[in-house]
């Protein structure tokens, strides 16, 4: 593949693919389509393809072990068991169903799981931030509309969370030995007009082995690399609208991947962008770091 190359890595689209994660030891890229209500799984050095149907919208996954996964769906936190395709179920979702589902997530290095949520009318912030930890599920406090680009910097001292229908992106002091959230800061406000010049808002995001924060903007049709003082280092347009969270793969963990939309976009958008729904991917010079295990 060249340097600038982007391009799907299966024929079939998404309707609404989020939380590309990829396994070290199962040598796979996995991912959700939430609207599709199911589970994905990717080898890329056979092609391999395989998903898992699940009852609820999933909105984040991290794995547990080889063939153990942790499913945050609308309906409460399931274990998928991926070589029986056995679900069990863990606990009641925190919030009410009926205007509320997990959204985006990822687990820090002590293993608990950070997973946000999405107010599903997008009135006003009736999302937040939740923290699992060995299966107890503790609401963090941080009101947004909808939740999304939880990361973490190298040192574990910043964690990342967006609010996307604000177009921000805060940062707060991290400690990772006690999971406790301290002070704020702005990292990075986008504008919100949109017009002609409208860049998208900030979703998903990663944090490469140089510190970084990559940014999947949606409805800009782009990636954004981010420093850790807010500067935007690298530009990536892609061949799709929405793109809606990134991550990084490969055995030496140079693949990027972005999950995208095809569910309720415009017939114009997807005679434009054939390619909506599709996880992309591209090479990329800075290597991504893997990602932490949930522990039970
Ligand atoms: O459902 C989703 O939508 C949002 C984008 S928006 O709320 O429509 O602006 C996306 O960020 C999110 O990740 C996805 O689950």
């Amino acid at each position: 593949m060249s340097t600038n190359e982007i391009r799907p890595v299966l024929d079939t689209p998404m309707l609404l693919g989020e939380t590309p994660l990829w396994h070290p030891e199962e040598s796979a890229l996995f991912w959700i389509d939430i609207a599709g209500k199911s589970v994905h799984r990717f080898r890329p050095a056979d092609g391999t393809h395989q998903h898992w149907n699940l009852p609820a919208e999933p909105g984040c996954i991290a794995y547990i072990e080889v063939g153990k996964l942790l499913v945050a769906m609308r309906s409460g936190l399931a274990e998928l068991d991926t070589t029986t395709g056995t679900l069990i179920h863990l606990s009641d979702p925190p919030y009410d169903p009926s205007k509320v589902r997990f959204n985006d997530g990822r687990c820090d290095a002590r293993g608990r799981l950070w997973a946000g949520t999405l107010f599903d009318s997008r009135e006003r912030p009736g999302g937040s931030l939740f923290c699992v930890e060995q299966g107890n599920v503790r609401d963090i406090g941080k009101p947004v509309t909808v939740s999304n680009g939880v990361a973490f910097s190298c040192d574990g001292r910043t964690l990342y969370h967006t609010d996307t229908t604000a177009h921000r992106i805060m940062a707060y002091e991290f400690n990772v030995e006690t999971g406790e959230v301290g002070g704020a800061r702005l990292f990075k406000q986008f504008s919100a007009d949109k017009g002609a010049q409208y860049g998208g808002r900030p979703d998903g995001a990663a944090v490469d082995s140089e510190n970084a924060y990559w940014c999947a903007m949606y409805e800009g049709g782009r990636v954004l690399r981010i420093s850790p003082d807010g500067e935007i280092l690298r530009e990536i347009t892609l061949p799709v609208r929405c793109p809606t969270m990134v991550a990084f793969g490969g055995e030496d963990m140079k693949s990027l991947y972005i999950t995208t939309v095809r569910h309720n976009r415009s017939a114009d958008e997807l005679v434009r962008h054939p390619l909506s729904g599709h996880v992309l991917t591209m090479h990329v010079d800075v290597p991504g770091r893997l990602e932490f295990a949930y522990r039970l």
